[in-house]
């Protein structure tokens, strides 16, 4: 990080030392480093430091070779990869590098399959809008759905400009997102764009329900229109969404946002997520005098005397209840199988990688 070399044309879109002595062996293979900016079917855009120049530039490849029936091995935008330019008629994407973080929601579809919006993130910036009541058992969901991914979340409660009073607000996010900083910001006059900014480093997703004010975000952390904004929307209308592509984008100071279509649900996948959005509880839970407790009737429970003295909202622990069932059942869908393959899978992709000439 403190290395006074000359800069990697793309060490501002997160390429780190680490990354670079993963890919010496790709390298030696003739493969040049990339990081994926957009991704269509069987083709991509991804951002190469130019062999000739030196300069950061994007390039089209093929996909296909890294292509795979399961969507969360699939390329995704944000994930590293190695291609080889000498193919043709098209670059191709020759191997995916290992990713360090993974937002992954479930699909809507009866498969425990699950969907990437965005790889190799450093933080998950929720975009929840004050236009109005803010859903706190949504946030949850999305709080579980960030730290799930291995990043940092961070929540933006957006359009304060429509509201008098956004500090009780803040209060009522704060309280349910444990160690999450919240902000309160508005595109339209700047309002706590600042300390937005000075939160943000490295590689940031940007999830949120639908009409949430991602793009308008986006727009405003780049300082240019560089994604197409609903003109608009009453708060009830459903079904349009305007951010189709999910799109890696470098910001003027130095790092990338990934904008991601607006979810109406979140569907978690994976675990350790909830207990991590839930750290309050998980540290009640470390309390209660019985190891296995059910937190239902056994004596000396530190959830059940959090909920009777009222430290601990009721609508809190359902909430929790809720997304540790949905857990489960997920788990119980053989994902421990799935993410065993993953793992493996990856080290083969690498290690095939690693032998193959272009
Ligand atoms: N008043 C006000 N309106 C805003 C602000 N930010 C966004 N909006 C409005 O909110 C609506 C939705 O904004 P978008 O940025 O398209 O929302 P999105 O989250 O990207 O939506 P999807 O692309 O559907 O996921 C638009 O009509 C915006 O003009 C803000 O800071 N203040
Ligand atoms: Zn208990």
């Amino acid at each position: 990080m403190n290395d006074t070399s000359v800069a990697h044309p793309l060490s501002g879109y997160g390429w780190t030392e680490d990354r670079a002595a993963e890919f010496t062996p790709l390298a030696e293979a003739g493969l040049t480093p990339a990081r994926i900016v957009r991704v269509d079917r069987g083709r991509c855009d991804v951002l190469l430091a130019d062999p000739a120049t030196g300069e950061a530039r994007t390039v089209r490849a093929d996909s296909r070779p890294v292509g795979d029936p399961d969507p969360v091995r699939s390329p995704c935008t944000g994930d590293w990869c190695a291609v080889d330019l000498a193919a043709a008629p098209l670059p191709t994407v020759a191997a995916l590098l290992p990713r360090t973080t993974a937002v992954v929601r479930k699909t809507s579809g009866k498969r425990s399959d699950g969907q990437v919006l965005a790889a190799n993130v450093d933080t998950v910036l929720i975009a929840v809008s004050l236009a109005a009541e803010p859903d706190l058992g949504r946030v949850e969901r999305f709080l579980a759905l960030a730290w799930e991914s291995g990043a940092e979340p961070l929540v933006a409660l957006t359009k304060a400009d429509l509201v008098d009073d956004a500090d009780h607000i803040r209060a009522d996010v704060e309280g349910i997102a444990p160690g999450v900083p919240v902000v309160a910001v508005s595109a339209g006059t700047g309002e706590g764009m600042d300390v937005l900014r000075a939160c943000l480093h490295g590689s940031t997703a940007l999830v949120g329900q639908s009409g949430a004010g991602k793009s308008t975000l986006t727009n405003a952390l780049v300082g240019a229109d560089v994604m197409t904004v609903q003109q608009t929307r009453s708060v009830d209308e459903k079904g349009r969404h305007t951010t189709t592509t999910r799109e890696l984008i470098p910001l003027p100071g130095g790092g990338v946002v990934i904008d991601t279509p607006g979810l109406r649900g979140v569907g978690l996948f994976g675990g350790e997520g909830v207990a991590m959005a839930f750290a309050d509880i998980d540290d009640l839970a470390g309390q209660c005098r019985f190891d296995d407790c059910s937190h239902r009737s056994e004596p000396g429970c530190a959830v059940a005397a959090a909920l009777a003295d009222g430290t601990l909202p009721q609508r809190r622990m359902e909430s929790f209840l809720k997304l540790q069932r949905e857990n489960e059942w997920i788990a119980s869908r053989s994902d421990a199988r799935l993410a065993a393959e993953r793992t493996r899978r990856w080290k083969m992709i690498t290690k095939s990688a690693r032998t193959a000439r272009p």
